[in-house]
């Protein structure tokens, strides 16, 4: 039987996450530190650990089926690729700076100026599409030194936090991209990998799905339930359940991450008690 390759970073910003997701999907990677190539024993996978940015070519080749990395790379290295899935970690923006002194009013400050970036083509692409001449200048990390030592004027990098930029006199003047970890696959995949491929899908979107929701129960009087119920839509519809208290139902079902904090207060105020959050380990829609 065929197995599926996929390439994940060896070292850096995403491998940890990278095995993590698919130690979540169920599928057992050993992994020591030198070993640069290793099968799973209970999926039929086996894993490359490789450089970022030589992973859109091994992809593009066929040399690894599928691969995870930044679409900041995927984009610069322009490969002839399949994107197949956003994985929600590794966020960060693509970000013009300049010394934090200087004035910055729009884009034409950068008309003349040299920028450095280790992602030309993005960079090149942007200025080009919004009519302006820059000199870049490319190197391939410590970006945010190039002002100070009088390499380039302004420099094109990653930003998370701010903090590097912040340290090294810099602020950010424009936003060009968002970017975070995807999933990319070759574009002419055998049947056999293409059903492996779906087999992961298919758990990466229960993880993930797990990830974005809460289990909630919670104690409601029954004069409110109508109004309880609606705010809690769930996977179909909430599970009511009577109390052995009259009066009272059990109400058990599935709320969404990011309107967690709305609900419970709006929970709070019609008279909901006892109310139990709890991690779902995994969820199939
Ligand atoms: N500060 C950050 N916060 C969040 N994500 C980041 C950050 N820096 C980089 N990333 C994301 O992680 C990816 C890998 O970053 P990393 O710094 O490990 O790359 P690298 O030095 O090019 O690694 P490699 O040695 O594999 O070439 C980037 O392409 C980007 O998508
Ligand atoms: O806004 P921040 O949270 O400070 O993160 C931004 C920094 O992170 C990345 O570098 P990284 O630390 O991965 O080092 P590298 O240049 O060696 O890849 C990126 O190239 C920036 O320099
Ligand atoms: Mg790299």
């Amino acid at each position: 039987m065929s197995k599926l390759k996929i390439a994940i970073q060896k070292s850096g910003r995403l491998s940890e996450k990278s095995l993590e997701l698919l130690k979540d999907c169920g599928i057992k990677i050993s992994t020591s530190s030198r070993k640069l190539r290793t099968e799973s024993s209970n999926f039929p996978i086996e894993v490359l650990f490789l450089r970022d940015d030589d992973i859109p070519q091994y992809v593009e080749q066929g040399v690894a089926d599928i691969g995870i990395l930044g679409e900041n790379e995927v984009w610069e290295k322009a490969k002839d690729v399949n994107t197949i899935r956003q994985l929600g970690f590794a966020g960060c923006k693509m970000c013009l700076a300049i010394p934090k002194d200087e004035v910055y009013t729009d884009l034409s400050y950068f008309e003349g100026k040299k920028v450095a970036t280790s992602y030309p083509r993005i960079l090149g692409n942007f200025f080009q599409d919004n009519n302006i001449n820059v000199k870049i200048e490319e190197i391939g990390g410590s970006v945010e030194i190039a002002p100070s030592i009088g390499l380039a004027n302004a420099i094109f990098d990653i930003v998370s936090t701010g903090s590097t930029l912040l340290t090294n006199g810099l602020k950010q003047v424009e936003t060009v991209v968002e970017s975070q970890a995807v999933l990319i696959s070759n574009k002419n995949l055998e049947t056999e990998k293409q059903a492996i491929v779906d087999r992961l899908l298919f758990r990466i979107e229960a993880v993930k799905q797990s990830s974005e929701n809460k289990y909630i129960l919670l104690n409601a009087p029954n004069e409110k339930l109508e109004e309880i119920i609606a705010l809690l839509p769930g996977m179909k519809s909430p599970t009511v359940l009577p109390l052995a208290q009259e009066g009272w139902s059990s109400i058990h079902t599935v709320i969404k991450e990011d309107t967690f904090w709305d609900i419970i207060e709006q929970l709070k105020a019609f008279g909901a008690e006892g109310i139990l959050v709890l991690e779902i380990e995994k969820m199939i829609l």
